[in-house]
């Protein structure tokens, strides 16, 4: 398995060009499956799970061309099974369900199981669908959904805020027949993406961007071309570790109207911000890091993939910070690993309780989830001394070549090959 070696005392300084989004990527991927015409897409970035995501379009029957942009041409789809062996690799997965049951009717896919940062259940991803008239087993540990003919619109009420359940409703929906009301929809950006990549293609969605989703059945959808919108949290991650670094960076090809949450509190910690219609610029040479409290809660307030990056942030402020999780019940486990490195954090619950530290030092630590390794990285490069991170493959499934981005912003970082 592959390491992360990070010299301690960096500064991050310097531009870096924003991905585009991992968590827009793969429900815009998962949605061609709805499709029998070609789909041209850009702005896909290069990640372990886009790669995951094309292998099972490609097991599903469909062909998928990359030559920097991406063509995908899901009319030969034939097979209605997502298997085990590449769910297992990575939730998302879970998006193929939606699609295969509403377009062929069918589709078994695995139960993606517990993961690092908590259960994780899909119980309201399968109760939509049966609202809409799948016949649902869980049987072998696949989720296997059933329809006679078309799917039904239906009005569904969302028990909780999901991201992915309000996207395979949604992609259900659009080929369903009559009108399905989704209320208390997801208002993530990426949901926002979805859906406009989906009227692109002929959908009809109203209510995008707010949480009553009305979605129109058609026959079918017709192909089209499609930019996927710019990674709020790749841009999150770089901007907190100018700012814990008390360096200046220019983020560019992003859009800050998708992180203001994350924004306010970084100017609240002390940093300077400027924005223009694709780019942010973050100063914070000579300027003091304060400690912030956050909150993590469903879009617009402040998303939990930014609260390990913001738990580093505590750790090095001058002061006293206070995390609370709201949307995942695990989502701590980068803390004993700052602690390793000096942090001074006291778990209470679903709230991290971040003290002020003289500094952090060097140590070796295992990544444990994908924002929880990238927090680990910051706080590497804040450090007196090296610092090793291990199990980075989580980092590799969400970041763009991480290492070259990192490294043209003057960190020092090196990849170690393992076997
Ligand atoms: C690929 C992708 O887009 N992943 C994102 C998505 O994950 P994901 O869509 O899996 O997260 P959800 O929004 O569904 O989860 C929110 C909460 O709802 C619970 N829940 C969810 C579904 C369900 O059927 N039953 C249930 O109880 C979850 O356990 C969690 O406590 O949104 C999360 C919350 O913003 C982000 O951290 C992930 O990066
Ligand atoms: C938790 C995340 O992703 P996933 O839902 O794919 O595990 C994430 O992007 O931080």
């Amino acid at each position: 398995m592959d390491k992360f070696k990070i010299q301690g005392g960096c500064t991050l300084q310097g531009e870096v060009t924003i991905s585009g989004a991992k968590n827009a990527a793969l429900p815009i991927l998962f949605a061609t499956l709805l499709c029998d015409d070609e789909i041209h897409l850009s702005n896909v970035p290069d990640l372990k799970d886009v790669a995951t995501t094309l292998k099972l379009l490609e097991i599903l029957g469909a062909s998928v061309k990359r030559n920097g942009d991406l063509t995908v041409l899901a009319g030969a789809v034939n097979h209605h099974v997502a298997p085990y062996e590449l769910v297992k690799t990575m939730r998302a997965s879970i998006l193929a369900l939606g699609p295969l049951t509403a377009r062929f009717g069918m589709a078994d896919v695995s139960l993606p199981g517990g993961c690092a940062i908590g259960a994780r259940p899909v119980n309201l991803h399968i109760h939509g669908l049966e609202l809409m008239g799948a016949k649902i087993v869980v049987e072998e540990g696949y989720i296997k959904a059933r329809v006679d003919g078309r799917l039904k619109g239906a009005h569904i009420l969302m028990d909780m805020v999901s991201v992915t359940g309000t996207e395979n409703l949604m992609m259900a929906a659009v080929l369903a027949d009559g009108r399905t009301v989704i209320e208390n929809a997801a208002r993530e950006p990426e949901v926002v993406d979805l859906a406009n990549f989906l009227n692109a293609l002929g959908a009809k969605i109203q209510g995008i961007g707010t949480n009553t989703l009305t979605i129109d059945g058609v026959e079918r959808l017709h192909g089209g071309a499609y930019r996927v919108q710019p990674d709020r949290i790749e841009t999150g991650t770089f901007l907190v570790g100018a700012a814990i670094s008390g360096g200046e960076i220019l983020c560019r090809n992003t859009d800050p109207t998708l992180l203001e949450a994350v924004l306010v509190k970084l100017e609240e910690a002390g940093a300077l911000i400027e924005k223009g219609a694709d780019w942010i610029r973050l100063d914070m040479r000579n300027r003091v890091l304060k400690p912030v409290n956050i909150t993590t809660a469903p879009y617009p307030a402040f998303p939990t993939d930014m609260q390990a990056q913001f738990t580093v942030l505590n750790a090095v402020a001058k002061g006293t910070g206070v995390v609370t999780e709201t949307i995942f019940e695990n989502r701590f486990m980068h803390v004993p690993e700052l602690v390793r490195m000096g942090a001074d954090i006291e778990l209470q619950g679903n709230t991290a309780v971040c003290r002020d530290t003289e500094h952090l030092c060097g140590a070796q630590v295992m990544a444990t989830d994908l924002r929880a390794s990238a927090s680990l990285v910051l706080a590497g490069f804040v450090a007196h001394g090296v610092t090793i991170v291990d199990r980075i493959y989580h980092i590799d499934r969400g970041y763009e070549d991480i290492e070259g981005k990192l490294l043209a912003l003057g960190g020092k970082i090196e990849r170690i090959r393992g076997e």
